[in-house]
């Protein structure tokens, strides 16, 4: 069986003369937990709702299981949870969960499905409209597993969560990630995709601008500096003698020189060097025997650099 479950070619999504998703391509496979994230209107949710049949792109080629995203088969083989949380008013949770579970034809036990909404017994024969916001959300994950899906799809799951259902959501998602199920989840939050994904594809205004596992994404946004200290006189400008000019020249020729060096600063006797790979960076120092003295490896915010980095594409664009 092919490990290719989602298959994205050439696609784009226009809403009149706005192009909302710009010519993307992206194969998903078996298994894997694939976090969507980008800002507001990157095009994350447009993209997940043509993956589900419910957008139709404008050009390219959606395909979920080798077939069309609507087809009844791949239907039965997916769960959803969507943005927004509604429910059916007028019936119980048990009632919900009932109906739901007539639509597949393996569906989960109902008690399991019960069990999943997290609620007790007593609120299982609550009317769902009485539920709060969290708990319709977890009700509505339960439905997302009623048909013993294959692929779950969550769009911005942990929006309007309090901390301690946030982590248990998590957790499940991890436990059915082990079950060697599929998911795909939208988030703004790169903490989020970093802890449960083992893949984020980051998107800004209907592009991909980065794709790879958290650490791959992380090493290519997160800054760090090393600095260090050289010889006492290295960066005093009131040179006594030529030779320590030349001394200094020449180990500023061998900083500049390191690979792996995004910008340097000297202030007063340190030397700052700006880096996204610092291990590489401090392994050339060493093996360059340049004389350094008390480094220091400083990592900068990753949701800064995370930050800075939406902000830089956007102006690029
Ligand atoms: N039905 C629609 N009609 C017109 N424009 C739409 C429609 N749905 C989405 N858009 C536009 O498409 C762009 C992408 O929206 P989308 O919901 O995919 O972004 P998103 O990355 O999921 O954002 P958010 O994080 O805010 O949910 C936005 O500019 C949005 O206004």
């Amino acid at each position: 069986m092919s490990s290719t479950v989602i298959k994205l070619e050439q696609v784009s999504k226009r809403y009149g003369n706005k192009e909302v998703v710009n010519n993307i391509s992206l194969k998903i496979s078996r298994g894997s937990v694939v976090a969507i994230l980008g800002p507001n209107g990157a095009g994350k949710t447009t993209t997940m709702k043509m993956m589900l049949g419910l957008s139709t792109a404008t050009s390219g080629l959606v395909t979920v299981l080798n077939q069309k995203p609507n087809h009844k088969q791949v239907r039965q083989k997916i769960g959803v949870m969507l943005q927004d949380v509604s429910v059916m008013d007028g019936l119980t949770v048990r009632e919900i969960i009932r109906m739901v579970r007539s639509y597949y034809p393996a569906p989960l036990h109902e008690d399991h499905i019960g069990e999943l909404t997290g609620l007790c017994p007593a609120d299982l024969n609550k009317r769902a409209e009485k539920l709060s916001g969290g708990q319709k959300r977890s009700l509505n994950f339960a439905l997302s597993m009623a048909g013993d899906p294959d692929i779950l799809f969550f769009d911005e799951p942990t929006v309007g969560l309090d901390s301690e259902t946030r982590r248990h959501f998590w957790e499940r998602v991890r436990q059915l990630a082990q079950e060697g199920k599929t998911v795909i989840f939208t988030t703004h939050y790169l903490h989020e995709a970093d802890e449960v994904a083992d893949r984020i594809i980051l998107f800004n205004r209907g592009t991909i601008v980065a794709d790879g596992t958290p650490e791959n994404i992380k090493a290519g946004i997160t800054i760090r500096t090393v600095s260090f200290s050289t010889s006492e006189s290295m960066f005093i400008n009131d040179y006594e003698s030529n030779t320590e000019m030349a001394a200094e020249a020449d180990v500023r020729a061998q900083i500049e020189e390191l690979p792996d060096v995004d910008r340097i600063e000297y202030h007063q006797d340190r030397c700052i060097l700006h880096t996204k790979n610092s291990d590489a960076l401090l392994r050339n120092l060493i093996e360059h025997r340049i004389p350094v003295s008390d480094i220091r490896v400083e990592t900068g915010q990753l949701d800064d650099a995370y930050a800075s980095l939406m902000e830089t594409v956007k102006e690029e664009i």
